[in-house]
């Protein structure tokens, strides 16, 4: 059979194309000899990716495995084969191992194969034929896989360089299991109070404390914003995790100022400040914290601390993470590593659920051994696009703290607050002393849609009175357009979907979304596309206007395509994002709201789908195509030239105009996924889940979703029951971090 290779994939060993009849469908090898013949097995693995099933370089990496085995006088078992390619497809999902104990309980849903959508490619006939990789892995057991590992020279426990490595149950590919050993290192060496700290009657202590009193003003209940910020600043390793709007901006712009204090009173540093750099994973990330933590900075009682500390002190430029760590065009690699270190004291990561373990370990070996590292995100939402789940894996026990009764302790003299009885446990592991969860929300009022659906989601009870509110649109803020209708027409809502996108609906929601006010005024009406694209074409700019004056416009225009956007769980198929974005275009276009519906146009808003060095543009970044005035044409008249308006990202609220000619990597965002939301925030979502279960729907993805909503959220279902059915799955991926850090670490010194 032949095959087209990627010439780009890791593994691409030409080790020979192993099949003939070309254009022939192969026959469904005999399961009992896949297990004993290796090369039945590789047959199999090659049926597996003509059926779209998993990818050419897991096949890849099992071939590699099999040359290293026989290099070695070896040959290996079919068993080590499948589980090598089973392990590279986990990590093309997401995981950073495999399980094998959940691999043999449930091969089916642990693989998520056979997939749910239709295979890409291949040959149907043979797909409903083909066996799984649950009917092959029926007939093994854990010792089985234990042997097949112990017979190879492929598989180690770490200790030798080796493709593979077994941990326990766990299998890894060697360069995520190093990941994971380096995030664990950076962790682990952090986990213990800075000694200065420790004792809660050292000056430096008694500091922290007159900081925490004079920015924080005293309150009847428990105040965990305070209690995170004594937290995390007694290790040099410290996770604030909270829902929206809990504060986590808040909360860290305090605990800067209160350790900006400790360091102007501690004699030894001669009252020079930390070094403190603010970093998130993506451009829209950084652009979000720049503006939340601007307005928290300018709030700072800073006349009432201690230690002198300056506005200047705390800084408040975000840049990516790529940028911190100098990103280099073409490369893997940093330019900060553990040789060349950032200057660097304190280093404070935003929408940390976004980083995966690949760069969470560059993070760490970028990082001088005296820096503290504070993680904040929220520790609900969907995790990573590539491989591992930093930041859910080490808030797992978030939610009971586990904290041990000498933290409590130590927490009490430093902030005043008395940890609750039931988040003490005298068992608390270390990292458990170095996680605080926010748990009291200032942006919703309790009685928010947007709030209560959202915690509905996240604690698995999504009842009916809920799901009932929200389809009589009986909350303020949220709409469920077509929740009544048990078997929506596919035609029909699709383009009740294009129609609230144009105008957002304010109709549909309670008192047509008029008369809610919050701490900053009243709240305008949610908003669909044709605000921005309304604000765009009756600009009121002449051909001579100056640059200054299309900036701003500029400016207005990319603030009003945030007050809207379209969420869809799905990429492709009607449902998706490739769908509706046709759709709504041509919609718009209907509407006369935009020149054309496809190519290049006025008004036509943008998405950054990879990193682009040269022109600092980052996965993420939301662009606005304009129309220009040009240099005239050759008869010296008037013309216009296309350019695209994108934030310029570097902490100002400068724009750059850049040429469509010039952008490669990029989609039209009418419609974005879920997963590409992260880190974005928008005035009004609409949710928008398809007609059918597919293996991306989970909680974690629509809590995601509904939380990107700030004041309006509206949800379209395609099946009702998509959005219950939903809710109850969770996402675990495999990874063995929070179990690395299990092993003894010295804490409570004091
Ligand atoms: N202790 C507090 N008292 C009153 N208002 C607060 C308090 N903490 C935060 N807020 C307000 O709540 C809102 C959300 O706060 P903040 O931006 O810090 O939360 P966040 O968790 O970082 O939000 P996000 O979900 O956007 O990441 C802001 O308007 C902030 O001023």
């Amino acid at each position: 059979m032949s095959r087209t290779r990627n010439s780009d994939h890791q593994f691409d060993l030409d080790l020979g194309d192993d099949h003939a009849n070309p254009g022939e469908p192969p026959s469904a090898p005999e399961m009992a000899a896949v297990l004993t013949e290796g090369e039945h097995m590789e047959n199999l693995l090659e049926q597996w990716q003509d059926a779209g099933w998993i990818r050419e370089l897991d096949i890849a990496f099992a071939r590699l495995i099999r040359e290293l085995c026989r290099e070695q006088g070896e040959s290996p078992e079919p068993l080590l084969l499948l589980l090598a390619a089973m392990a590279s497809h986990q990590v093309g999902r997401g995981h950073v191992c495999i399980d094998l104990v959940s691999l043999l309980d449930n091969a089916g849903q642990t693989l998520a194969l056979p997939p749910e959508e239709a295979p890409r490619h291949g040959y149907p006939e043979l797909v409903d034929t083909l066996p799984t990789p649950s009917d092959i892995l029926s007939q093994v057991t854990l010792p089985d896989c234990i042997a097949a590992m112990g017979a190879t020279s492929a598989v180690s426990d770490g200790l030798h360089t080796t493709p593979l490595v077994q941990v326990d149950t766990r299998l890894y590919l060697r360069r995520l299991w190093r990941y994971e050993q380096r995030i664990a290192e950076g962790i682990r060496s952090r986990l213990s109070p800075s000694p200065s700290l420790a004792d809660a009657t050292s000056p430096s202590a008694t500091t922290l404390r007159q900081a925490l009193d004079a920015l924080f003003s005293p309150r009847n209940d428990v105040d965990y914003q305070k209690l995170a910020c004594a937290l995390a600043a007694r290790n040099r390793f410290a996770i604030i995790t909270g829902g929206p709007g809990t504060g986590k901006t808040t909360t860290v712009v305090n605990l800067l100022a209160a350790l900006q204090a400790t360091a102007g009173c501690d004699s030894s540093r001669g009252g020079r400040k930390f070094r403190i750099r603010l970093a998130a994973p993506t451009g829209k990330a950084a652009a979000r914290l720049n503006e939340s933590i601007g307005n928290a900075v300018n709030r700072l009682p800073l006349d009432q601390l201690p230690g002198n500390v300056d506005l200047a002190d705390i800084p408040t430029r975000v840049t990516t993470l790529h940028r911190l760590l100098g990103s280099r065009p073409d490369s893997r690699k940093f330019r900060h590593h553990r040789d060349n270190p950032l200057l660097v004291d304190i280093l404070v990561i935003d929408e940390a659920s976004m980083v995966d373990v690949d760069l969470m370990a560059s993070v760490f070996d970028a990082l001088p051994d005296h820096a503290q590292l504070i993680l904040l995100g929220d520790k609900d939402q969907l995790a990573s696009v590539d491989a591992g789940a930093v930041l859910g894996e080490l808030c797992q026990r978030a939610s009971e703290s586990h904290y041990q009764p000498a933290t409590a302790t130590w927490l009490k003299a430093v902030s005043g607050e008395q940890v609750p009885q039931t988040l003490v446990d005298e068992h608390g592991e270390p990292l458990d002393q170095a996680v605080a969860m926010l748990r009291k929300s200032y942006r919703f009022t309790e009685d928010s849609g947007i709030r209560q659906l959202a915690e509905a989601v996240n604690t698995n009870r999504l009842d009916q009175l809920t799901l009932k509110r929200c389809r009589d649109a009986a909350f303020d803020d949220v709409i469920w357009l077509n929740g009544s209708d048990r078997a929506p027409d596919l035609e029909a809502t699709l383009e009740g979907i294009c129609r609230h996108a144009i105008t957002g609906s304010p109709k549909a929601f309670r008192n047509r979304g008029v008369g809610r006010s919050t701490d900053h005024g009243e709240l305008a009406p949610p908003v669909g596309y044709q605000h921005y694209l309304t604000l765009m074409n009756h600009r009121g700019l002449e051909a001579d206007s100056p640059p200054e004056a299309w900036d701003d416009l500029a400016r207005q225009v990319l603030e009003a395509f945030g007050d809207f956007q379209v969420l869809c769980a799905l990429r492709k198929g009607p449902w998706g994002v490739e769908g509706l974005n046709d759709r709504i275009a041509r919609r718009l276009l209907e509407a006369r709201l935009i020149p054309r519906a496809e190519g290049w146009y006025a008004g036509r808003p943008i998405l950054i789908t990879g990193n682009d060095y040269n022109l600092g543009l980052m996965n993420g970044d939301i662009g606005i195509t304009f129309s220009l005035p040009g240099q005239g044409n050759e008869n010296g008249e008037p013309d216009t030239t296309l350019r695209v308006a994108f934030p310029s990202g570097d902490g100002t609220d400068g724009i750059r105009w850049i040429s469509p000619s010039r952008l490669q990597q990029l989609e039209t965002v009418y419609a974005m996924t879920v997963h590409k939301s992260q880190g974005s925030e928008f005035n009004h979502t609409c949710l928008v889940l398809p007609d059918r279960m597919s293996p991306v729907l989970t909680r974690e993805l629509i809590y995601t979703g509904i939380t990107r909503a700030r004041s309006w959220f509206s949800l379209v279902t395609g099946d009702p029951d998509v959005l219950t059915a939903s809710s109850r799955l969770r996402i675990r991926r495999a990874s063995g971090l929070a179990e690395a850090l299990r092993s003894s670490v010295p804490v409570n010194e004091s």
